[in-house]
């Protein structure tokens, strides 16, 4: 039975039906190689000897705030986007603007991003037992898997050894992270271009499973659908009025409440035309990406394996190993 878990030396049992290219330690390297940031992959549990105790205070931390608020793994789920799209998972996203640095905090899509003080108050704990070791970079990717799981998402095993950059990339997240608004062949152009197929697109957006979505963000399906005076006719009329409502009473729209399956309620809802943002609803718009919505709406176990890979997808992008980029003090701030 666990015959690809040795060969492996993978821990968890679950994952032996998991196709082995993603377990190997190659995928990692053709990434670096294709990108040509340095010649070290990332490895299983790169702080066994630096800092042992990392990645059970990230788990401790995340679990303790989660507890009492329930926004705090969507928001480290976002954050986790946002760094990766953009330039990879340097923890780019988390530098604040000084000389020489154009925060990504300061780019419109990044506007409402949240989980930077849970990020410090992690790093702080870690620093008290091993000082300038652990990476934000690293921190950022396991916080959002443990909040993928306290929400009950699927767990992933991931890698760790990431370094943090020293750049911030405004200009680039303004530009690249992806727009509600965006039409299917913009948001797979924007998926596609860092390696994800259709398939492994549909499964993301099942990030949207878990938390909350501004009204501004969609406003304009409600009442001026692109300049028409009328809403999105792929909205389902009842859903309408309830968007309507909630936004008229200054409400925000929740994603998916406590206690529903992670991924149910999200491909459900595109399948009714219950899309909160055009950009998900457009996964219906094409056969290509609408077998996947059907696909993961009947066979929730099937989202979570497909779920699972793509994250460890996204959380390995462009990865800065071995001596290039540095680990820093203070994750806002280059060391
Ligand atoms: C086409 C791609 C995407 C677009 C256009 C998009 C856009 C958005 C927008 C506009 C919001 C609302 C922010 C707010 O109201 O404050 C949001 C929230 C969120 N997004 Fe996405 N997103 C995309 C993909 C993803 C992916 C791939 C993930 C994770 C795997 C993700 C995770 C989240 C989460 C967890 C939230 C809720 C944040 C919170 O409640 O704090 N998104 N997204
Ligand atoms: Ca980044």
């Amino acid at each position: 039975q666990n015959a690809e878990i040795k060969k492996n030396s993978w821990p968890y049992s679950s994952w032996d039906s998991f196709p082995s290219i993603f377990l190997s330690p190659l995928s990692f390297m053709e990434e670096e190689e294709e990108v040509g940031h340095s010649n070290r992959s990332l490895e299983y549990d790169f702080y066994r000897d630096s800092c042992p105790q990392a990645e059970r205070i990230i788990l401790r931390v995340v679990q303790e705030l989660n507890k009492v608020n329930t926004r705090v793994a969507p928001a480290l789920l976002r954050l986790m986007f946002h760094d990766c799209f953009i330039e990879g998972c340097d923890a780019s996203v988390l530098l604040d603007a000084a000389i020489g640095i154009d925060s990504e905090k300061d780019s419109p899509p990044n506007q409402n991003l949240k989980g930077f003080d849970i990020i410090d108050r992690i790093k702080s704990e870690i620093e008290k037992v091993c000082p300038g070791v652990v990476s934000c970079a690293d921190i950022v990717a396991l916080a959002a898997r443990e909040g993928v799981v306290l929400a009950g998402g699927p767990f992933y095993p991931l890698y760790t050894g990431r370094r943090n950059g020293t750049l911030s990339f405004r200009d680039i997240a303004t530009h690249q992270l992806p727009s509600p608004n965006a039409d299917l062949s913009e948001t797979l152009a924007s998926f596609a271009s860092r390696g994800f197929d259709e398939r492994e697109t549909v499964s993301l957006l099942g990030g949207h499973s878990i938390g909350v979505i501004h009204c501004k963000f969609f406003q304009n399906r409600l009442y001026n659908f692109s300049w028409t005076n009328k809403p999105d006719p792929s909205l389902d009329t009842g859903f309408l009025s309830l968007l309507r409502s909630r936004c008229n009473n200054r409400m925000n729209m929740a994603y998916e409440g406590p206690g529903v399956d992670f991924g149910t309620l999200y491909y459900h809802g595109l399948l009714q035309g219950k899309g909160i943002l055009y950009a998900d609803q457009q996964l219906m718009a094409w056969v290509e990406t609408r077998i996947w919505v059907r696909a993961y709406a009947s066979d929730i176990s099937l989202f979570r394996r497909d779920y699972a890979l793509a994250m460890m997808k996204l959380s390995n992008l462009r990865v800065l190993t071995g001596s290039t980029g540095q680990v820093r003090l203070h994750c806002s701030k280059v060391a």
